[in-house]
């Protein structure tokens, strides 16, 4: 397990930093390999930075990016992660955005799809960026979900689950689709971005305590092979 602190005066000062390194990442993907491909968290932590990186002078149409999950919603319902990223990132011009559900949002046609789209994106992500509730999940990985030991499976290929947090949280009620732990595992660079003092706490027990049963993050902050940058601010 490795993690790299980085603390910053205010949300706003970490929404420059997370930005920063998006950019960075990217552009050394893009000078390595020629392109450049993303997970990017929902929530409303990375917002701020996912409209500065969009700003930037990028060669966008290398670079596709995703959501780290998805709400099992119609693609033009409020809650949907990818309509929120379209959003913020209007300004990358010629950036491919995948989905992880179907239009409609059907759970399980959403994760073969999921599985399929995943399928033509072998490679490593350059860059995922994660947030983390107070129930320390992250991504869709939800404690205490039917589908969280299938999600944390290392031995896992398909790249996706359809998960049902129990209980619904209210803010979202609904099925979801999740990477899977294995997946955003492989990676290059893994930022996990949270504010306050409350997440502080549940991210000192999660590195305390490796058992991703009851802080999911765990999964990824113990993982053997990764380095996890944590930006966070009060
Ligand atoms: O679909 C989502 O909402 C995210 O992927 C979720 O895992 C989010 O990152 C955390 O819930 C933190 O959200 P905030 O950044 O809003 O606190």
């Amino acid at each position: 397990m490795a993690w790299v602190e980085h603390r910053h005066a205010d949300a706003a000062a970490l929404a420059d930093a997370l930005a920063a390194t998006l950019h960075r990442q990217c552009e050394r993907a893009l000078v390595e390999r020629g392109k450049a491909l993303l997970a990017l968290a929902g929530g409303r932590t990375p917002f701020p930075a996912y409209r500065a990186l969009a700003a930037s002078d990028l060669d966008w149409s290398r670079v596709t990016a995703m959501p780290t999950d998805e709400r099992c919603v119609p693609h033009d319902h409020a809650a949907c992660n990818l309509r929120g990223l379209r959003e913020a990132m209007a300004g990358a011009r010629g950036l491919t955005l995948q989905a992880l559900t179907t239009r409609d949002g059907n759970p399980d046609a959403s994760q073969a799809a999921a599985r399929a789209m995943l399928a033509h994106h072998p490679d490593a992500f350059d860059v995922v960026v994660l947030g983390m509730g107070e129930d320390g999940h992250t991504a869709s990985l939800f404690p205490g979900a039917p589908q969280l030991d299938a999600a944390l499976d290392p031995a896992r290929a398909d790249g996706a689950v359809r998960v049902d947090p129990d209980p619904l949280p209210p803010e979202a009620p609904f099925a979801r689709i999740s990477l899977t732990a294995s997946r955003l595992l492989h990676a290059r660079c893994i930022i996990l971005a949270l504010t306050g003092h409350a997440k502080r706490a549940v991210l000192e027990q999660a590195l305390a305590d490796a058992d991703p049963r009851r802080h999911p993050v765990a999964a990824i902050l113990h993982a053997p092979s990764a380095t996890v940058h944590v930006h966070w601010s009060p």
